[in-house]
């Protein structure tokens, strides 16, 4: 997990595995399935225009350049490869650990017969936690086909672990992006939150709540400038559309609501949406305190500020956008379709020549690469590794 802070999950419910069982896609062809089968599944769900073979000569992204260059997790990988069950490796071939997660294990893999390049998602389902999070997935990733979504090909499933197979994202991580471009617009920002806006508006039509948006669960596709921008990680998403009450989700992106432990809707992913906007624009996270308890407070009291830099270079548009996200009214907080025709997200796609906010937002996250042993400077890891190992970002 990355962007800060220990993710709050909710509380174990007893439904647990045989819904999730139930509801798990049937093994796939895991048994004598057609070996195109995933390029053929994501050819008919995505049309023509998706692209099923990842260029390989594409650079990697900043986050998995510091994975490939790192000898050591392909000695990882090559250790996860006796945990993996020889049903999925002998339809995929383990290439390296991209990552881990409290209940998982994210590697890189290529389809034995297609070579193509995927990402298994290993998860421990022995725990009810673990089954709480990895049916929670699911049942939204076997629902869901979308270009802002990512992309579950199909799935393995077994007493102790369930693998999903789903579309590899080399691009990385929203924030590394803006750190390693070198150069850093609001119409940059809005390009990337129109995408998000895209997938979230999609997921909340099917009555789909994500729950934990936050930078780390947005991945570009590849590399290009072009790429998609992906929502991934539905380990806390619910198909409650209406009225929910669980507190979950991370601590400096959850809603007032939440916090209040009163009845919510999707409005909450809404509210993420503001903090992202936020830090995505600055750098600097809208509610950031010491304590839990006064983070908690600063947010049902919508307690933030624009004041530093680069807020005085920040449009008034931007901020109005901001604003309206960070509603403690849910009801009057804009919906996603709101949010995708609001003034600053029309008129900043259109525009070309807008300021460089590059260098504050830079500098804003190095000084909490410089806070390693704060709360804070773990909320922007991957972006604040990123920093710490060089990458350029100040170049205006
Ligand atoms: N489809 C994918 N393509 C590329 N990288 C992925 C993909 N899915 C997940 N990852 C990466 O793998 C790592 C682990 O992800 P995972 O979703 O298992 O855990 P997490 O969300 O980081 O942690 P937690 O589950 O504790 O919130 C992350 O760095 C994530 O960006």
């Amino acid at each position: 997990m990355g962007c800060g802070n220990s993710k709050v999950l909710p509380e174990a419910s007893k439904k647990s595995y045989v819904s999730v069982v139930q509801s798990l896609v049937a093994f796939s062809k895991a048994h004598g399935g057609d070996d195109d089968e995933p390029k053929k599944r994501l050819e008919k769900q995505r049309g023509p225009w998706f692209s099923t073979s990842v260029k390989c000569h594409q650079p990697p992204s900043n986050s998995q350049q510091l994975i490939i260059r790192d000898g050591r997790q392909q000695d990882k990988a090559a250790k996860y490869k006796d945990k993996f069950d020889p049903r999925v490796t002998a339809r995929y071939d383990i290439k390296a650990l991209i990552g881990r997660g409290s209940f998982s294990r994210v590697v890189r893999v290529e389809h034995r017969a297609t070579r193509q390049p995927f990402a298994i998602k290993m998860m421990e389902v022995e725990a009810p936690e673990g089954r709480e999070v990895c049916a929670s997935e699911l049942a939204v990733l076997q629902r869901v086909s979308h270009a802002n979504v990512i992309q579950l090909i199909e799935v393995f499933q077994f007493p102790q672990r369930v693998y999903m197979v789903l579309e590899l994202a080399t691009g990385g991580e929203l924030l590394d992006r803006v750190v390693s471009r070198g150069h850093f617009t609001e119409r940059d920002a809005t390009q990337a939150l129109r995408m998000v806006l895209a997938g979230v508006g999609y997921l909340h039509d099917l009555g789909i709540t994500h729950r934990d948006l936050k930078p780390e669960n947005l991945l570009y596709y590849h590399p290009g400038a072009d790429s998609r921008l992906l929502v991934t990680d539905f380990g806390l998403a619910t198909f409650g559309g209406t009225s929910m009450g669980t507190t979950c989700g991370t601590p400096e992106y959850m809603a007032p609501e939440v916090l209040l432990r009163k009845p919510y809707t999707c409005a909450v992913d809404m509210w993420a949406l503001g903090v992202i906007t936020y830090i995505v624009l600055s750098g600097s996270m809208p509610f950031e305190e010491d304590s839990r308890t006064r983070l908690y407070r600063s947010i049902v009291r919508g307690k933030y500020s624009f004041h530093g830099d680069p807020w005085p270079s920040v449009s008034n548009l931007a901020k109005d956008f901001i604003q309206r996200l960070l509603a403690l009214d849910s009801a009057t907080r804009l919906t996603a379709d709101q949010a995708i025709r609001h003034c600053w997200v029309v008129t900043m796609a259109a525009s070309s020549s807008v300021r460089n906010l590059h260098r504050s937002i830079s500098q804003n996250l190095r000084q909490r690469a410089s806070r390693s042993t704060s709360r804070c400077a773990s909320m922007l890891s991957t972006s604040t590794r990123s920093l710490a190992s060089g990458y350029s970002y100040s170049s205006d």
